[in-house]
């Protein structure tokens, strides 16, 4: 069973919400902040532990109602070598937990660069005399950028068979300006050709789904591109970033799935995550319990529109 059969799988089982592990310093709860701002004083490490807490929570509170969670590096970059030891950390933590973890790091170089990145997320180091280190990130899924081309691509592709792991090609997204760049293109639109790329590298990734491990990221807020690139490319699944707080509708998102449900991976951060800050309860004590309830809301919501 290759990584697209493994997200079919878990589709079915809980529901396509993959919940974005997005901590927005100013968002996090007042209480926790304050509680490791005053146990370890005004640094890095103090929010790294606050990030930590944070994280732990909502894996708790979501592992048994939610297949999928998604890491944006960004957060963790944020503060420096404590945040990543936490990205780590939380990584490892959603695996046991049995979560199927995205990393959304948006790698990509010239080929000599991005091979290092694609050993560095999905296959590891192998060196001579059959020796070989697995990747530190123990991830199944990794987001990478597509404007270097296939040869950029490539490297990607190579390791993630190889270990049987997925990708998620970035094709539409949710931004204002994306149509500037991706709707250039004299036959066909940039976006378009990205995912005729992806299809096309993905060929011999694809399961007995018939969906390939070499995805696109798709975003809901430019819905009729969603249904256009649906209905040109079966094979492809689709991960949707923009609903909540982006302003990205429900209703589109059925176009998004294949007739038998399947296809697309729905991730909401902020709209999860900080669903507290819409409950009056302002030093968020309890958030926890309104990021299941939501998460439960989100998945029955998509459960319609995959029928
Ligand atoms: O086009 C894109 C690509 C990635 N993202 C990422 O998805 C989440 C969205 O967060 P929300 O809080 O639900 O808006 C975030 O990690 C982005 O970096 C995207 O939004 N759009």
């Amino acid at each position: 069973m290759n990584f697209a059969d493994q997200v079919c799988k878990v589709v079915e089982m809980k529901g396509p919400l993959v919940v974005g592990m997005d901590p927005h310093l100013e968002l996090l709860p007042p209480y926790l902040l304050e509680k490791w701002l005053r146990e370890r004083g005004n640094n890095l490490q103090a929010l790294a532990y606050c990030v930590m807490e944070f994280g732990e929570l909502v894996i708790e509170a979501i592992h048994d109602i939610v297949g999928f969670v998604k890491f944006q590096m960004a957060f963790y970059e944020l503060l420096g070598v404590p945040g990543l030891m936490v990205l780590k950390n939380l990584v490892d933590r959603a695996r046991e937990k049995g979560l199927t973890v995205i990393l959304d790091g948006k790698r990509n170089d010239i080929a000599s660069t991005a091979a290092c990145y694609a050993r560095a997320y999905l296959s590891g180091i192998e060196y001579p005399l059959e020796r070989s280190i697995p990747s530190f990130w123990d991830v199944d899924a990794l987001t990478v950028n597509p404007y270097f081309g296939e040869d950029g691509l490539t490297p990607f592709f190579e390791e993630a068979k190889k270990v049987n792991k997925g990708l998620f090609v970035v094709c539409r997204t949710t931004n204002p300006s994306a149509p500037f760049l991706q709707d250039e293109g004299r036959e066909e639109k940039v976006y378009f050709k990205v995912a005729r790329l992806v299809e096309r590298m993905g060929e011999k990734m694809i399961g007995d789904s018939g969906f390939s491990s070499a995805g696109i990221v798709v975003g809901a807020t430019y819905p009729e591109d969603l249904r256009m690139l649906r209905a040109e490319f079966p094979s492809l699944l689709f991960l949707i970033p923009g609903v909540g707080a982006q302003g990205g509708g429900l209703e589109t998102l059925r176009f998004a799935f294949r007739d038998d449900g399947m296809g697309a991976l729905v991730n909401v951060s902020r709209g999860v995550l900080f669903a507290y800050r819409e409950s009056g309860k302002l030093d968020g004590r309890g958030f926890e319990r309104l990021v299941r309830t939501k998460s439960i809301d989100y998945q029955e919501r998509f459960r319609e529109l995959q029928r």
